[in-house]
């Protein structure tokens, strides 16, 4: 019995340990996104050594040594693939179905959404849920004096990470559910997304249905930079105050961030 709960304790202290430094794959996941790990071996076409993924990355003074342990550790995790051919020769490093996913600018790419996460400013609002749940109020508003969308105003790169990290989620997402929502849009002429961020959404219904005018509305900063797409025009504005007419309205906004920036979207 003594040894049954001597063993339950080791396997609750190894989960927790793990759990703990869970942080230390998304760490590996951002230095491979920042160093372009899986571009570098994508640009080659095939499996390549070690010694070609440093000479890809932009520094005069790689550390081999230290880029060789991140490597296995990604490879640990199944992020790459490392192949050590019998006689002796060079590992090496290919990609798989996740690091594809790890290629900037490649279709299915989730990098925004990595680049965002790992931004300082939207790391800093992580240690302040515990302080959340003792005063009451948002992460996001403790760690800065102010919300996400004041901070995004005046902060081009968080502007930036946040919206492309949207856009980027958003087309994955948006595709999944048109490929099963099917008559939703079939008798509207105009569809407004508010709080649509950059467009996407509004703009993969336009795609599927381009008999509907479609209207982005978000935050003047966030339509700013919004790019452009046929059939969608972009308005700015504030939501608590006004919104533009259409036949129907969209709004898409996720539960964790609705917990994390304390969003009060449908409160007001
Ligand atoms: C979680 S993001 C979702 C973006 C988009 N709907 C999507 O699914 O990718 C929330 C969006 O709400 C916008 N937003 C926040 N407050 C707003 C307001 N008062 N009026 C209009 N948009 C607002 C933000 O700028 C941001 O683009």
């Amino acid at each position: 019995m003594a040894s049954q709960e001597a063993e339950a304790m080791f396997t609750s202290q190894v989960e927790i340990t793990q759990l703990t430094f869970g942080l230390v794959d998304s760490m590996a996941l951002k230095c491979a996104v920042e160093l372009r790990l899986a571009d570098i071996i994508n640009s080659h076409g095939r499996p390549i050594s070690l010694a070609q993924i440093a000479s890809g990355i932009n520094s005069p003074s790689t550390d081999i040594s230290y880029l060789a342990r991140i490597m296995r550790y990604l490879v640990r995790k199944e992020i790459f693939t490392a192949h050590t051919p019998s006689d002796g020769g060079e590992t090496l490093f290919g990609l798989n179905q996740k690091s594809r996913v790890l290629t900037r600018d490649s279709e299915g790419s989730i990098t925004s959404l990595i680049i965002m996460q790992h931004n300082p400013c939207l790391l800093e609002p992580w240690h302040r849920l515990g302080q959340c749940i003792k005063e009451g109020g948002t992460a996001f508003s403790k760690a800065h004096g102010c919300e996400l969308w004041d901070l995004a105003s005046r902060n081009p790169v968080v502007n930036r990470d946040f919206n492309e990290a949207m856009a980027c989620t958003s087309k994955i997402t948006m595709r999944a559910i048109l490929s099963h929502y099917k008559d939703g849009f079939n008798n509207i002429r105009s569809l407004v997304d508010v709080a649509g961020g950059m467009g996407g959404n509004v703009a993969e219904v336009v795609r599927a249905y381009p008999l509907i005018k479609g209207i982005n509305f978000d935050l003047p900063h966030v339509v700013a930079t919004a790019p452009t797409y046929e059939g969608v025009s972009h308005v700015a504005g504030n939501m608590f105050e006004t919104i533009p007419n259409a036949d129907a309205i969209f709004m898409k906004v996720s539960a964790l961030l609705e917990i994390f920036f304390g969003l009060k979207l449908l409160q007001q």
